[in-house]
C-alpha cells in the first residue's frame, strides 16, 4: 500500500488519444464516461483534480470519417479545432451526469517562459479549483505547432501535463496510456520486456529503451512520457504511468494500490524484477 500516493491532494490526470479513441477510429464513450465518473468521485471526496486530455485530432478525424491524420500542419490544426469542441461537449455531458462542472483551458507549452502568461494561467486554474470546477486542459493546437519539424507528429500533451503539474504544485501526475507502464523495451516488439515498477532517475540507458508510439493515433510514444517524467523528477514530484483502458484505475491508484510505473526520487519499496 502506497501511503504517500494515498495522501495526494492535488492530482493531475493525463489521458492519451489511445485511451480515448478505439483502434477503428471511433470515440470510446465508455472510457470517457469512466474517466468522468472517477474524477468526479475524487473531487467529491475533497481531492483537487485537473485533467489534461488529448483526443482533439482523434475526435476530429472520427467526425470527418478520416482513417489517418493528414500530414500538413494546417489540416491537423483544423481537425484539432473541429474535434476539440466535440470532445469538450462529450466531457461536459458525461461530467454533468455526475453533477460535476468542468471548464476548458487551452494552453501552449511556452507559458512557463512568459511570467505574465504563467501567472494568468495559474490564477485561472486556481480559481477553477476553488470553485470545485475541474479544469480540462489541452494544447491550443491553433496557436502552438512546436512539433512542426516532425511531419507525422503533432502536439505533446505528455510534456504539457508535466508542466501543468509543476505550475500547480500537484502532488501526483497520473499518466494514462495504452500500456501498463514503462518496460525495458517496447512490449509490442519484445515479449520478454519487463515492467519497471519504480524509476528514480531517467538516464540515457532508460531513454534508449523508450520507443515510438504504438497506436495509429498516439503521437509521442514512450520517449515523450520519459521526458515528462524527467521534468517531474527535477521538480521533486511524482508520476505514475498506467494503463488507461479502464480509467477507473485512477481510483485504485489513489487508493494506494501498486499499479504501473512510479517515477519518484523517493524509494517507495516497489521492487523491479
Ligand atoms: N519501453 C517501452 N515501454 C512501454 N511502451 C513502449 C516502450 N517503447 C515504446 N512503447 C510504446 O509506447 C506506446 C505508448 O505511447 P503513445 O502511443 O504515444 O500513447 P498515448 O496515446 O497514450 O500518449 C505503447 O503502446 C508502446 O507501444
Ligand atoms: N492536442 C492534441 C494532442 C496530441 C497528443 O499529445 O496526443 P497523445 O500522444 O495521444 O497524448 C490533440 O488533442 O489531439
Amino acid at each position: 500500500m502506497n501511503q504517500s500516493i494515498k495522501k495526494s491532494q492535488r492530482i493531475v490526470v493525463k489521458i492519451g488519444t489511445s485511451s480515448l479513441i478505439y483502434a477503428n477510429g471511433s470515440v470510446n464513450l465508455a472510457s470517457i464516461d469512466q474517466l468522468a465518473f472517477s474524477l468526479s468521485a475524487l473531487q467529491k471526496e475533497g481531492k483537487e483534480v485537473i485533467l489534461v486530455t488529448s483526443g482533439a485530432i482523434g475526435v476530429g478525424l472520427d467526425k470527418l470519417n478520416l482513417k489517418k491524420r493528414p500530414t500538413s500542419i494546417p489540416e491537423q490544426q483544423a481537425i484539432a479545432a473541429l474535434g476539440q469542441a466535440t470532445l469538450m461537449n462529450i466531457y461536459s455531458q458525461r461530467f454533468s451526469s455526475y453533477n460535476q462542472e468542468t471548464a476548458q483551458v487551452l494552453l501552449t507549452r511556452d507559458i512557463i517562459d512568459y511570467p505574465v502568461s504563467r501567472e494568468n494561467v495559474t490564477n485561472t486554474i486556481e480559481q477553477l479549483i476553488k470553485m470545485d470546477i475541474i479544469p480540462i486542459i489541452n494544447e491550443n493546437d491553433t496557436v502552438s505547432v512546436e512539433e512542426m519539424d516532425h511531419q507525422t507528429k503533432f502536439g505533446d500533451n505528455d510534456k504539457l501535463s508535466a508542466i501543468v503539474a509543476g505550475l500547480t504544485n500537484a502532488d501526483l501526475l497520473i499518466m494514462l496510456s495504452d500500456i501498463d507502464g514503462f518496460y525495458s523495451a517496447n512490449p509490442l516488439e519484445n515479449p520478454d520486456a519487463k515492467l519497471y515498477r519504480q524509476v528514480q532517475e531517467i538516464n540515457d540507458d532508460l531513454m534508449e529503451r523508450a520507443g515510438a508510439a504504438g497506436s495509429r493515433f498516439g503521437t509521442g510514444g514512450m520517449a515523450s512520457k520519459l521526458k515528462a517524467a524527467k521534468l517531474i523528477l527535477e521538480n521533486n514530484q511524482s508520476m505514475i504511468l498506467a494503463n488507461g483502458s479502464d480509467p477507473r484505475i485512477i481510483l485504485d491508484i489513489v487508493a494506494g494500490e501498486e499499479i504501473g510505473t512510479l517515477f519518484s526520487k523517493v524509494d517507495d519499496g516497489r521492487e523491479n524484477d
